[in-house]
């Protein structure tokens, strides 16, 4: 592989966020997803331990100087005898079949002990300087156990800015160009190869590839779609009325002359859809003031659909800003779009939100 800015960051997260989206497909097709509760009474599975445990380990065999900030700790794994062998059991059975590939990544987790510790060194602070990888090992969560959309997300940033973003969207089709649907559809999704892989690297454009389970191939350009009437677009949001206000988007819509329904799914699969051209338009329009957003729920897709063609911003039109630590406190919701009419987008939120 040629050596370019970042190639060698791309290539360990892709095969890092595959190692781990490949557990989490496994755990999505059997009955048993040992869900627990976190203290904001929020779920996470034995599929999320996991997979952040695999792609950590990953990053630390590659990069051991950059810190991360990822969304799991084990402290429930500690606690919990049968949880914690479950979680063991399940990371141990996830090797990639490519073996250079598995090496490349450093092969098996030693012990229960260090899998521990390896989930916990998600724990950084995040901030303005140096490099830093952020890690949602389920990203909608909700999806996943719902049996929908959910992503394994992956993204560096370096002083403040994403560089490097991968999204591993098991349940979304291989095809660019199928049209976007809400129902995952029963041939869509499968215990081992279907899905897809997206990613970027900053100035260099968006990419998607088959998720596979063996060597990484097929790689194609993506880009959003050009609208050249907003009134035709798609607006792709979230299945949970608790994390984007549902009455804010029919009246933008309204004010777009949007007739068309939105396009509900869960996760960064939003993002990869809108920068493959599937949908037009991410709307997250905040519900609760209390909610913030967290880095590790944007830092791939946002770098995915602005390498696409697009831009993201807030809803008041300021660049998400990842360089405040673990949350995106500068930030208010997300709107993505295809650059040309974002300015527009923006107009008809803010008149929507302002006279609130
Ligand atoms: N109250 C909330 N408002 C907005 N987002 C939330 C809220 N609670 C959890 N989330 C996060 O929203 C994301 C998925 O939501 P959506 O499908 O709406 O995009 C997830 O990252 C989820 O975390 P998690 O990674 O734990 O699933
Ligand atoms: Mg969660
Ligand atoms: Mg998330
Ligand atoms: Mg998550």
């Amino acid at each position: 592989m040629a050596s370019t800015e970042y190639s060698k960051e791309l290539h360990i997260a892709l095969l890092a966020v595959q190692r781990a989206t490949l557990l989490t497909k496994s755990v999505f097709h059997s009955h048993a997803k040992g869900t627990l509760d976190k203290a904001d009474a929020s779920p996470v599975t034995i599929g999320d331990f996991g997979a952040q445990a695999l792609i950590i380990s990953a990053l630390q065999h590659n990069f051991p100087d950059d810190e991360i900030v990822a969304e799991e700790e084990a402290k429930d794994l500690r606690e919990n005898s049968k949880v914690r062998q479950t979680v063991w059991d399940l990371v141990q059975n996830s090797k990639l079949s490519d073996d250079a590939a598995e090496k490349e990544l450093g092969g098996a987790i030693a012990s229960v002990d260090s899998m521990l510790d390896i989930i916990d060194k998600g724990d950084s602070k995040g901030g303005s300087k140096g490099r830093i990888w952020a890690i949602d090992p389920i990203d909608g969560t909700k999806g996943f156990l719902r049996g929908g959309q959910y992503a394994v997300c992956l993204g560096l940033m370096v002083d403040g800015d994403v560089k490097v973003g991968v999204l591993g969207c098991p349940n979304l089709p291989v095809d660019d160009s199928q049209p976007l649907t809400e129902d995952i559809g029963a041939d869509a999704t499968d215990a081992e190869g279907k899905g897809v892989l997206f990613s970027a690297v900053q100035g260099k454009g968006a990419a998607s590839r088959p998720l596979g389970k063996g060597s990484l191939a097929n790689e194609s350009t993506i880009g959003m779609k050009p609208i050249s009437n907003i009134s035709d677009a798609t607006f792709c949001e979230s299945v949970e009325a608790g994390h984007s206000s549902q009455s804010d988007s029919v009246a933008i819509a309204n004010k777009l002359g949007i007739t068309k329904p939105s396009v509900r799914m869960d996760s960064q699969a939003k993002y990869a859809s809108i920068a493959r051209g599937a949908g037009d338009l991410y709307l997250r329009l905040p519900v609760r003031k209390d909610y913030v957003e967290k880095i590790w729920d944007h830092a791939a897709g946002d770098l995915i659909v602005r390498e696409a063609g697009g831009q993201v911003t807030d809803t008041e039109g300021k660049r998400l800003d990842f360089s405040h630590g673990r949350t995106l406190k500068e930030n208010k919701g997300v709107i993505a779009a295809p650059k040309d009419v974002h300015q527009h987008v923006i107009e008809a939120v803010m008149s929507v939100l302002g006279s609130k």
